[in-house]
């Protein structure tokens, strides 16, 4: 089937935690509309920016994009941005069902709110892996008084200003700066919000019937806050991950990095006549954002009704074996999940770090700090124009004597637009190495997304990467796939995939700060293949001459 929508996106004024301020809105919605679909179909969105004086583009998030690579949204990498005033057609297939989300890439516009859901379903006459009765969906953010305007000339400002912690979390575009929820719990001086419902930053209430199986599709767009979700009271079974089934496991809370999306199932076994706290806890970062809280409001009980217990205690901020914990619990589902192959053809090492350049703070991988050239590479590479960015092959690796464990020795890095170039249909393993960043005794967490595919995950260690020991401890036998995976603090992570989907594909650090100071790579593969792609994707830097040429403009 298809499905078609008629999206436009500006700004306008909102008040997502109380305070007023600006948001990227979608046909004057906040979050986004939310897309669902079934597998197979295929999504047409007729995107019109009306920003006034920037671009735009809309990557989906978690979607293949088989066949239609120019449609992946990632500006300067598969297509230009859309000028205002300007209408592009998004048109891809939903290829799997999973629980996804959407959002800007161009700048740090997803800072700005423009994000919503994208949720593919099965086929009306299949079942999942799994049974419940309703679902539910929680996407969640973080949310700056400062405007992405202020952060991005923060960030990118000599002597560097780091953007600080967000002042809220958000639940489905929601959350309460002024005033607690949760307030009688609370030892800060910090009012009761008193709230009718209906203002914009009033939680959504989630409503449940008693002695049913939820399923709760979660996902987090957040620009910097790694979370930590429970629902008070209540066990989690998680089921998928990233749009994959996985074994399913218990927990009583969850973490959630920004990227990730899974789905939990849990039971309304709790006592009916209360209601209960759905929270979110900053994990990994100094904890200085409070608690997102809402509330699982069981029928027939008033959803003003407070529940009798102060909201869940999440795990320490900074104990990252509890997050390592559960990571390593995430295992495909056997039977359904698709198995590695057994042996890769390249392996290629990613080192993290933070770096100055020319006194300006850069994060870098391998030493090259990542910056887009001015004509998408899709564009560039298919056409084999040469001087669109830096052709010389990246660094495979870094040296073998790196210390992780200190601040880079020499910070000095450089500016780079280089392409990993992948032989096409060949198993890729990348180790993400983790280091310590420019301040003594501190790494920090990383969520890496890549576009385009998904990848195993083959197993996550402590300090440097030993390519023997560590390589016999890969799991091959039943890894997850996803397309989002952390590195914890000083650790690696190894994941593999086949590249075999014709494109160019960014795979970077999905916090947003830390992409604009430079934490990417691109991959290509199979590009030749790649048919279609519509000139308006690449009407702009080389390519747009390119078209031009003709007409003697
Ligand atoms: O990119 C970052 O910069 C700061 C800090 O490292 C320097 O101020 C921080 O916490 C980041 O995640």
């Amino acid at each position: 089937k298809n499905r078609e929508y008629k999206w436009k996106v500006e700004y306008m004024h909102w008040c997502p935690d109380g305070v007023d301020g600006i948001v990227i809105s979608i046909n004057g919605q906040f979050p986004g509309p939310t897309i669902r679909a079934i597998v197979g179909d295929t999504i047409f969105v007729h995107l019109t920016n009306n920003l006034p004086t920037e671009g735009v583009v809309i990557h989906w998030h978690g979607i293949s994009q088989i066949g239609t690579p120019w449609a992946d949204g990632a500006a300067l990498i598969s297509q230009c941005p859309i000028n205002p005033g300007e209408t592009f057609l998004y048109k891809f297939k939903v290829d799997k069902a999973g629980t996804y989300f959407y959002h800007g890439h161009y700048g740090m516009q997803r800072s700005a709110g423009l994000y919503g859901s994208l949720i593919v379903e099965v086929p009306k006459d299949e079942n999942e892996a799994f049974h419940y009765d309703e679902e539910l969906n929680l996407l969640l953010s973080d949310w700056w008084h400062k405007s992405s305007h202020d952060q991005q000339i923060d960030l990118s400002s000599k002597p560097f200003r780091w953007i600080g912690e967000p002042q809220s979390l958000l639940m489905n575009g929601r959350g309460q700066f002024n005033c607690s929820l949760a307030a009688q719990f609370s030892k800060l001086p910090i009012p009761q919000c008193k709230l009718r419902g209906d203002e914009q930053y009033a939680p959504q209430i989630f409503k449940v019937h008693p002695n049913k199986t939820y399923r709760l599709r979660v996902a987090s767009t957040t620009a910097l806050a790694s979370l930590n979700l429970a629902i008070e009271g209540h066990k989690m079974m998680v089921v998928e991950a990233d749009g994959n089934y996985i074994q399913p496991f218990f927990v009583k809370n969850m973490d959630i990095y920004s990227g990730e999306s899974y789905s939990i199932l849990f039971k309304t076994d709790q006592d009916p006549s209360n209601n209960y706290w759905i929270s979110i806890s900053v994990r990994g970062r100094e904890p200085k954002t409070p608690q997102g809280l809402t509330i699982l409001n069981y029928i027939p009980n008033f959803a003003s009704k407070i529940p009798n217990s102060p909201p869940p205690l999440p795990p320490l901020w900074n104990d990252y074996n509890y997050s390592k914990t559960f990571s390593n619990k995430i295992f495909g589902l056997m039977g359904l999940s698709p198995k590695p192959p057994t042996r890769q053809n390249r392996r290629i090492l990613l080192l993290n770090t933070q770096n100055r350049i020319e006194g300006y703070t850069r994060w870098s991988i391998n030493n090259i700090s990542l910056v887009f050239p001015t004509t998408p590479y899709l564009g560039s590479i298919k056409h084999g124009i040469n001087n669109a960015f830096d052709t010389k092959s990246p660094p495979n690796t870094f040296s073998k004597n790196y210390n992780i464990m200190k601040p880079p020795p020499n910070p000095n890095s450089t500016y780079g637009n280089r392409v990993y170039m992948l032989k096409f249909n060949t198993t890729i393993d990348i180790i993400l190495q983790n280091a310590n960043a420019l301040g003594e005794n501190v790494s920090e967490i990383h969520p890496w997304h890549l576009h385009g595919h998904n990848f195993w995950v083959l197993g996550y260690g402590d300090g440097k990467f030993d390519h023997k020991k560590d390589v016999e401890k890969f799991n091959l036998k039943n890894p997850p796939l996803r397309n989002t995976v952390v590195i914890f603090p000083y650790g690696w992570t190894a994941i593999r995939f086949v590249a075999n989907n014709p494109g160019v594909w960014a795979f970077h650090c999905h916090i947003e700060p830390h992409l604009h100071l430079g934490m990417g790579v691109v991959f290509a593969e199979g590009v030749h293949l790649v048919k279609n792609v519509p000139n308006e994707a690449l009407n702009c830097g080389l390519t747009r001459k390119m078209f031009v040429k003709d007409k003697h403009i």
